[in-house]
């Protein structure tokens, strides 16, 4: 195995993201885990997240996971959710924070935005599937036969055109069989998932669930930060609509008593991340013995030695039904073949993998350029750059939360309009910062790893790595941000000669398959850092081009049916 551990407990020393437990710990780690790196080692000022925000103060309303400033550890505070710390009354203060709900108009529950010129040449892209029986791939939404009320919504979500992601993973979803699905940043996992669930259920003729202190729900879906489990929650929202299938969303930061409280009256859908998830049915508000559906959205994150742990207790909950008896779901953009076989545990044995172009890389919608750029001259380098781009929204990722903090500032200070979201900002504080990012009062937002993965933000058009994350996988999911349905987007990363070296070989690799140019300087350092045998110093693994089980069903175009598969997946292999 490569140099991943995996389901390691916590190390307190180190400095990430929480409940997006962070990929870097899994791997080498190249900065140490220093929240400011020794060149950035300014004091911290305070200061303004966006134009007119107070300074973080990591105190507040008593989030007990969240305001921790200056504690050092993001991965604490996931911790400390995923124990149910927050809930528990010898932690602190109780979390009192009650998000906002969302607009009810039918108008914002169907807002969408434009796919973008390259959403045809999807079709192009090569999809592999493995595994015995796969049903034919479906070509239109017509195909999928699907109930006049869905039909209606995928209208009013503006969608006209299946993904390939969508085009292979309805037809399997809605034949029962179990899925992992490995498809670009951006090209549409979510609906792939949530439109064959929802038909089923239709199909079942779910009834309307009523207000109960023990609800049951027939569906979850786990993700690994609160923001991408909202998000997760709206689009369910969006395709439900007119059902009486009703979605309900619970995370982490938000006051518990609220989490109850929606549960309470009707729950089909329950979308949460993991630690509120395991809270909740430690306190007896969600029953599992209906659960048919269990989606695990960023599943190689969601089973990485972060959340591992607690997706096995999830699994072995009393009442969860065995997965010989539950359709189990996994979708990501990247799948470290590690995970794939990690994944076993919780897939049936005849479950069929879906990749779409290559497993783990990066979309070829985004425009990658990598910069060497060493410590001292990053920030003024990051400034050039923002004052070219003007008022584009761009996405500055950073590797610790306090240099979050500290960029912000230093950009506001600069009177580039900043906000920032990290693992140490109160729920609030984070809800803001999106929301900020997303309307464009704030263009410019400064993220740790927690925005990294699955957030859909209209009119991203850059992504700025002022640090390269330690694994090569963090850089897929980080720079598709932008370049989503079609769109086009543009990343550019700061590499530091002391620093990622580790990364050149990966990023040859990501840059090379998504016919990007690659500077001579990185394919020298690449050549020179090569170790044979040495299984991809950060991905942890070489780079997964199919199955790790290795059969292979079919090769195919997006448009064309797969199920013609000669001959299968050698399942003896898989162990
Ligand atoms: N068939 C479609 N037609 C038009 N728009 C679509 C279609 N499918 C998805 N979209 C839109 O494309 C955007 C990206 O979809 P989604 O967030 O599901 O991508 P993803 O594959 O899950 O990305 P990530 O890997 O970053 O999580 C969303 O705004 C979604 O509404």
């Amino acid at each position: 195995m490569g140099p991943r551990n995996l389901f390691l407990t916590n190390s307190p020393e180190s400095s990430n993201d929480c409940e997006d437990n962070p990929t870097r710990n899994r791997g080498f780690s190249k900065r140490g885990d220093n929240d400011l790196d020794p060149d950035e080692c300014m004091q911290r000022t305070g200061g303004l997240f966006g134009s007119r925000r107070p300074a973080l103060s990591g105190t507040g309303n008593g989030d007990t996971s969240q305001s921790r400033s200056g504690s050092g550890s993001e991965r604490d505070s996931w911790k400390s959710e995923a124990e149910g710390g927050e809930s528990s009354d010898t932690q602190g203060p109780k979390v009192t924070y009650i998000p906002p709900p969302p607009p009810e108009d039918e108008d914002s529950i169907f807002a969408h935005y434009q796919t973008g010129i390259n959403f045809d040449k999807y079709d192009t892209i090569l999809v592999e599937v493995s595994g015995h029986d796969a049903p034919p791939a479906i070509l239109t939404f017509e195909e999928a036969n699907l109930c006049q009320t869905l039909n209606n919504n995928i209208a009013k979500a503006g969608y006209t055109k299946l993904t390939p992601v969508q085009k292979y993973s309805i037809p399997i979803i809605l034949a029962g069989r179990d899925l992992m699905a490995c498809a670009q940043t951006g090209s549409g996992k979510t609906a792939a998932f949530l439109l064959p669930i929802l038909a089923h259920m239709m199909h079942d003729g779910i009834t309307a669930s009523r207000f109960k202190e023990l609800q049951e729900p027939e569906c979850i879906i786990v993700a690994p930060t609160r923001e991408l489990v909202n998000q997760i929650y709206l689009e369910a929202r969006k395709f439900s609509f007119g059902t009486c299938v009703r979605a309900v969303v619970i995370y982490g930061g938000t006051q518990l008593g609220h989490s109850i409280r929606q549960i309470v009256q009707g729950c089909n859908i329950l979308c949460a991340t993991p630690g509120r998830l395991m809270d909740i049915i430690g306190k007896e508000k969600i029953g599992l013995k209906q659960i048919k559906y269990l989606v695990l959205d960023e599943a190689d994150r969601m089973l990485d030695m972060g959340f591992g742990p607690e997706m096995k207790k999830l699994i072995s909950c009393p009442g969860m039904p065995s997965k010989e008896q539950r359709q189990t779901l996994m979708f990501s953009a990247t799948f470290p073949e590690e995970i794939q076989r990690l994944a076993a545990e919780f897939l049936k044995s005849n479950y069929l993998f879906v990749a779409v172009g290559q497993v783990g890389g990066a979309c070829r919608d985004v425009q990658q350029t990598v910069l060497q750029v060493g410590q001292f001259s990053k920030r003024e380098k990051l400034v050039e750059i923002l004052r070219n781009i003007g008022d584009e929204r761009t996405m500055v990722f950073v590797e610790t939360k306090k240099k979050a903090d500290f960029i912000a500032t230093f950009l506001c200070q600069e009177k580039i309009s900043t906000t920032s979201i990290h693992g140490d900002r109160e729920q609030r504080e984070r809800e803001q910062a999106l929301g900020d990012f997303r309307c464009g009062k704030c263009p410019v937002l400064v993220a740790t790893s927690v925005a990294a993965r699955g957030l859909d933000i209209e009119n991203v058009q850059h992504v700025i790595n002022f640090d390269l994350p330690s694994t090569i996988d963090e850089y897929v999911h980080r720079i598709g941000r932008t370049g989503r349905c079609g769109n086009t987007g543009r990343a550019i990363s700061f590499f530091d000669l002391e620093s990622d070296n580790h990364l050149a070989q990966p990023l040859v690799k990501v840059l090379t398959d998504a016919q990007q140019d690659v500077p001579a300087w990185l394919e020298e350092i690449a050549f020179s850092t090569y170790i044979p045998g040495f299984s991809g110093s950060t991905r942890g693994n070489v780079f997964a081009s199919v199955d790790t089980r290795k059969g292979k069903s079919s090769l195919n175009t997006a448009g064309f049916s797969s199920s013609q598969a000669p001959n299968p997946v050698d399942d003896e292999s898989w162990d």
